[in-house]
C-alpha cells in the first residue's frame, strides 16, 4: 500500500525588491492577520529602518535580542505575552529571523521576515539555527508567512554581509554531496526536488558572479532571490539538509570556539572548500569553490576569517559531534587527515 505523504510550508507572499519596504504594511494586510506586531531585531537593524517599520503599524513593541539562543526566544515569547501582540515581524540579519521564528512557533502566531542584510538563507526557510551549549539545534517552524526583501535596504548594507549571502548559498554544493552521500550509507530520506533546486540555486549565483559587485542594487536583488529559492529549499525537504552539511557543523563548531569571529556565510564558505576536497579528493571541485568565492570576494582562508590555524583544525576534527546529521566527516576526521586536507586546499 502507498503510503508517503507530505506537507511543505512555504511563505504567501515574497517581496523583494528596490523600496518594498514601505509595502510591509500592504503585504501582511493581504495576510489576515489580527492583533498589533512585535517588531524582533538587533540594534543596527532597529536604528536603520525600524521606524519605517513602525511607521506603517500600531506596533505591540519591540524587541532587540543580540544574540540567536533559546534565552533571546523566550525573552521575545514574554514581551509578546505581555504585549498581546498578534504576530511577530523579525527584522535584521539571521539572528533575530530565526529567533523571532522560534518565538512565533512558540506562541503560535504567525511570523513576517524583513531581512536587512543578504546575508544567509535562513530569511525564507522553515528553521531556526539555535545553540546551545555543546550543540546546535536547527529547530523546525513555520517559515514567515511573509518575506519582504528590500534591495535598497540589503545594498546599503556592508558589502561583506552580502559576500556571506553569496557563500552561503555557495555551500549548497557541499550540502547537497554530503546529503546524498547520507542518504546512500544511512538511508536518509533524499528529495531529488529539494536537491536539485538547492544546487541549481549555487550554480545559477556563481554564474551570475560576474554581476555581483559592490554598490550595484543589482548584486542584492541577485543574491536576495537565491537565498529565497535555498530557503525554499529547505522548505520542501523540510530540514536544512539541502543547505547545510559538513561545513555547516564545521562553521557551527567555529561559532563555540571563537564566537563572533566571522560572519556564518564567510564561515561555511571557508568550510565548504575543504569538505569538497574530502568528497572528492585533490582532483575535485574544492579549487571551483574556492574560486568563486574569491569571484565575489568572500574569505577563501582561516586567516581571511580572522581564524588561526590551529582553531580552524580543531573545529574541522571536532565537527562531526556537534549534531546527529551524517557528512563526509562521518566519525570524525583525524588530525593527520585534517592537516593534509586544510593545507593542500590553502585554507591554512
Ligand atoms: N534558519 C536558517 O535556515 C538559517 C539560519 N542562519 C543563522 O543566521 C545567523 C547568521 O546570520 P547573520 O545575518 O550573519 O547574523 P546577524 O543577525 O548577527 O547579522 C550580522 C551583522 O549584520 C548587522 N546588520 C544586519 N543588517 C544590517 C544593515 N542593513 N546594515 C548594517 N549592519 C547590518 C547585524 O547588526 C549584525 O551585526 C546564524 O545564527 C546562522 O546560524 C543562517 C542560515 C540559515
Ligand atoms: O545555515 C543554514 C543553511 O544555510 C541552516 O542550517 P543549520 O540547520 O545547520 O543551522
Ligand atoms: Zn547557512
Amino acid at each position: 500500500m502507498f503510503e508517503k505523504t507530505t506537507w511543505i510550508k512555504l511563505p504567501r507572499n515574497v517581496l523583494v525588491g528596490h523600496g518594498v519596504l514601505d509595502d510591509l504594511a500592504a503585504a501582511v494586510e493581504d495576510l489576515y492577520l489580527s492583533g498589533r506586531p512585535l517588531v524582533v531585531t538587533s540594534p543596527t537593524p532597529n536604528d536603520l529602518v525600524g521606524d519605517r517599520v513602525r511607521a506603517q503599524f500600531d506596533v505591540a513593541g519591540t524587541t532587540a535580542i543580540e544574540t540567536a539562543s533559546f534565552d533571546a526566544v523566550e525573552r521575545v515569547v514574554a514581551a509578546a505575552e505581555d504585549a498581546e501582540a498578534g504576530y511577530l515581524i523579525g527584522l535584521g540579519g539571521g539572528k533575530p529571523i530565526d529567533t523571532a521564528k522560534m518565538a512565533s512557533d512558540r506562541l503560535g502566531c504567525g511570523f513576517v521576515s524583513v531581512p536587512t542584510a543578504a546575508s544567509h538563507d535562513g530569511i525564507v526557510s522553515g528553521r531556526s539555527s539555535i545553540p546551545e551549549g555543546d550543540t546546535r539545534h536547527s529547530v523546525a517552524a513555520d517559515p514567515p508567512l511573509a518575506v519582504v526583501a528590500d534591495t535598497e535596504t540589503l545594498a546599503e548594507a556592508p558589502w561583506e554581509l552580502t559576500t556571506a549571502g553569496c557563500a552561503d548559498i555557495i555551500s549548497n554544493y557541499t550540502a547537497v554531496k554530503d546529503w546524498q552521500l547520507a542518504h546512500r550509507l544511512k538511508n536518509v530520506e533524499y528529495s531529488e526536488y529539494a536537491g536539485a533546486l538547492s544546487q541549481m540555486t549555487a550554480e545559477m549565483l556563481v554564474e551570475s558572479a560576474e554581476a555581483i559587485k559592490p554598490g550595484f542594487e543589482e548584486s542584492a536583488w541577485l543574491v536576495a532571490k537565491a537565498l529565497v529559492s535555498s530557503g525554499v529549499a529547505m522548505s520542501i525537504a523540510g530540514s536544512s539538509r539541502p543547505a547545510s552539511g559538513a561545513e555547516h557543523l564545521i562553521s557551527h563548531q567555529l561559532d563555540r570556539l571563537v564566537p563572533g569571529a566571522a560572519l556564518h556565510g564567510h564561515q561555511v564558505g571557508v568550510a565548504a572548500v575543504v569538505t569538497e576536497y574530502l568528497h572528492s579528493g585533490e582532483r575535485g571541485e574544492w579549487a571551483d569553490i574556492r574560486d568563486a568565492l574569491e569571484a565575489m570576494g568572500a574569505p577563501t582562508t582561516a586567516s581571511e576569517l580572522g581564524i588561526d590555524d590551529d582553531t580552524f583544525l580543531e573545529a574541522l576534527t571536532t565537527a562531526h559531534s556537534i549534531r546527529d546529521r551524517y557528512t563526509i566527516l562521518g566519525d570524525g576526521v583525524s588530525e593527520d587527515a585534517a592537516l593534509e586536507a586544510a593545507t593542500f586546499t590553502g585554507v591554512i
